[in-house]
């Protein structure tokens, strides 16, 4: 049996066994409630019910063709078979491809290898992701560039149905999310998590929450994703019978937007010594300069304000700068901000 390196070895508490139950996600049709009042208003108690416990609901029928989601898959597998000296090198900094975050961890690897750009939401849907695959990998991948770029466009549209349905499940206007999220700034990750022989002391994702506000997560038939709830890791399973389900889960900015009426759930991704597994993920933002602050329906009772409020571009620099995402990071980030505020505007910061 190959050697697992030391650096991808796991704490014993990052590997806790998982439970055999797995997590109760609603799964939400989101043709069948367009429209229909009181589908809408069941589905919206369904998510709400979920969102306030663990941050974790599926959508099927959100109107991305389940032959395209499998064509991107395809499309992205034409990156990770690249020669390692040519995957290397569509890196800059810290965008693009990278392995196990070699380029920035040194512990705690994770079992990956990954593809992540941004997409910026621009109404002339400029190819702006296209000419980003080309810049990075070479002219020969446009097509997959392509493909992306597509994948993108689809996930901003299912995001509009699901932060109208997020919306009336919080009682706010239907169109407040959507309108908060109109000009997003988005996170798009291809993640592949090759089989391993030592499966049992390393993680494909180590335990965190997403520090984002909303993830659209489409996962391939093979298991692996598992959210920790009341002391347990419960898997959240592939669904054979609607291969086009995605996964939606709430992270950390959406949790302080609603003052934490809604669940940023810590969650990992286990491996295994069979298949290799893959998955894409949708990590949407608001624009980076917006104040984060919950609806005022949310504060109209006296509700104590439970997060200060902050900037989408605060929290992900604090991510990328001073704090490894975690199951830690949004509390980690709340008290940094403050000792932000407490020093005299001039003063250098403490960490340089
Ligand atoms: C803002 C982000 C940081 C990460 C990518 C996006 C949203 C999810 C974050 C991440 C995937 C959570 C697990 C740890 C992490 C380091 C990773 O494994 O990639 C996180 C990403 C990151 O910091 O690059
Ligand atoms: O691949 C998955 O199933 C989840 C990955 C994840 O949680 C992440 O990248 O934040
Ligand atoms: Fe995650």
């Amino acid at each position: 049996m190959h050697k697992v390196p030391e650096q991808f070895m796991w704490s014993s508490k990052a590997l806790e066994k998982g439970s055999s139950e797995k997590l109760n996600t609603p799964l939400i049709d989101l043709k069948a409630i367009k429209g229909d009042e009181v589908a809408m208003a069941n589905a919206a108690k369904l998510v709400r019910e979920a969102c306030m416990k663990h941050g974790f609901f599926e959508v099927t029928n959100h109107g991305v063709d389940y032959d395209f989601i499998i064509s991107t898959y395809r499309q992205c597998d034409s990156i990770f078979k690249l020669p390692l000296s040519k995957k290397l090198s569509a890196m800059k900094d810290k965008w693009g491809y990278s392995v196990a975050h070699a380029e920035k961890f040194s512990t705690n690897l994770p079992w990956k290898e990954m593809f992540t750009y941004r997409y910026n939401y621009i109404p002339a849907s400029e190819s702006h992701v296209v000419d980003y695959f080309k810049s990075m990998l070479g002219e020969e991948f446009e097509r997959v560039g392509l493909a992306n770029q597509k994948y993108c466009e689809a996930m901003k549209e299912v995001s509009v149905s699901i932060l109208e349905l997020l919306s009336i499940s919080l009682g706010v206007d239907p169109l407040y999310l959507q309108k908060y999220f109109e000009d997003c700034e988005a996170i798009m990750r291809c993640n592949r998590y090759p089989r391993c022989e030592n499966p049992s002391i390393t993680l494909g994702v180590g335990p965190h929450c997403d520090p984002t506000s909303l993830t659209i997560l489409h996962q391939d038939q093979v298991s692996g994703l598992e959210v920790y709830v009341d002391d347990k890791w419960l898997p959240v399973p592939p669904r054979p019978e609607t291969p086009d389900a995605l996964i939606i889960n709430i992270g950390d900015t959406l949790m302080a937007m609603t003052n934490g009426v809604y669940k940023s759930c810590v969650h990992r991704v286990l491996v295994n010594n069979r298949v290799d597994r893959k998955s894409l993920v949708f990590f949407l933002n608001p624009k980076g300069d917006k104040t984060l602050t919950p609806p005022k329906e949310l504060l109209e009772n006296g509700e104590q304000r439970n997060y200060p409020d902050f900037t989408w571009a605060q929290f992900y620099e604090f991510t990328q700068e001073h704090h490894r995402t975690d199951a830690d990071t949004l509390p980690m980030f709340v008290s940094w901000l403050q000792n932000q505020k407490a020093l005299p505007s001039n003063s250098k910061p403490l960490w340089k």
